[in-house]
């Protein structure tokens, strides 16, 4: 990645430590960040707005449970810029107090993300109460501060290793590709600098005629430019309208302005989220 800035860096995360968002973190931005606690995405963004972080992780789609959407919308609504991105490896564990077994367990509790990504394992005991949280970790760590026995989360090696809980059952995850790709977000001018990109995230709106969206979709490629994702979402406020959010991958910069150029003419709204660096996938 080709980011600059002073470490260590305030980095909010969406959850408590031993979450995903921590490993994140610190693959992403060094080992000496200082992680602060988000229990939601709203309180994420709105803490790097406030410049109470300098940086904030935010996952926004799962290769197995897909796009996490309500983060675009919050995105899109923010002053908040994407600087980089990562595909961190999901490895899920079902975690336990010590002495605990599988035939002990009545309950499992865990984000619903993890949850949607262990239904194999989780389908072979259907005997288990299933209960969504709001974070892996926070799960973990429930169980281990109210000694909670019969329970037990699914969550990172990290939470286990921090709260001291065992791991009853390793890599639970359905899919062995199980990754989770994280954005980097600052405030714009923030303390982290990017130095080059060769991807962009956007999301525009297209006139309700016919062809309105294969006609930009085709000026895009006309660029040379890649499109990688696109979704679509509801336009809150202007019932069956929507505003497509789009990834575009470029050799050249002077493509992608270029691309900017024909979705400022054509589109009825435009809006760049970031320019970055594509990310890695890392173990
Ligand atoms: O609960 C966590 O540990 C998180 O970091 C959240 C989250 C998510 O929002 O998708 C992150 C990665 C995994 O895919 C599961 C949950």
């Amino acid at each position: 990645m080709t980011l600059e800035y002073e470490s260590p860096l305030r980095v909010a995360i969406q959850g408590v430590r031993g979450a995903f968002h921590e490993i994140a973190a610190r693959e992403t931005l060094g080992n000496d960040i200082i992680p602060v606690e988000c229990l939601t995405f709203r309180e994420l963004v709105a803490a790097t707005e406030s410049e109470k972080v300098d940086a904030a992780l935010m996952a926004i789609e799962n290769s197995v449970a897909g796009g996490i959407l309500p983060n675009y919308a919050l995105l899109r609504n923010s002053e908040l810029q994407i600087v980089g991105e990562v595909y961190l490896r999901i490895v899920q564990n079902l975690l336990a107090l010590p002495g605990e077994t599988l035939e002990s367990i009545k309950e499992v509790e865990s984000h619903p993300m993890a949850i949607q990504q262990c239904t194999d394992f989780l389908g072979e005991h259907p005997e288990w109460k299933i209960i969504e949280s709001e974070d892996t970790a926070l799960s973990a760590r429930k169980i281990s501060e109210g000694e909670i026995r019969g329970k037990a989360a699914i969550g990172s090696s990290l939470a286990a290793e921090l709260f001291g809980l065992n791991i009853l059952a390793p890599e639970i995850e359905s899919n062995k590709e199980n990754y989770t790709r994280f954005l980097i977000l600052t405030k714009k001018d923030g303390k982290i600098r990017n130095t080059t990109s060769n991807k962009a995230s956007i999301c525009f709106s297209a006139k309700h005629e016919p062809g309105a969206l294969a006609a930009i979709l085709k000026d895009i490629a006309d660029c040379g430019v890649d499109l990688t994702m696109l979704h679509s979402l509801p336009k809150v406020g202007a019932k069956w309208e929507y505003i497509f959010h789009a990834d575009l991958v470029y050799d050249s910069y002077m493509q992608y302005l270029q691309a900017v150029k024909t979705l400022n003419e054509t589109a009825t709204y435009f809006k760049v989220l970031g320019e970055y660096q594509a990310g890695s996938e890392i173990f």
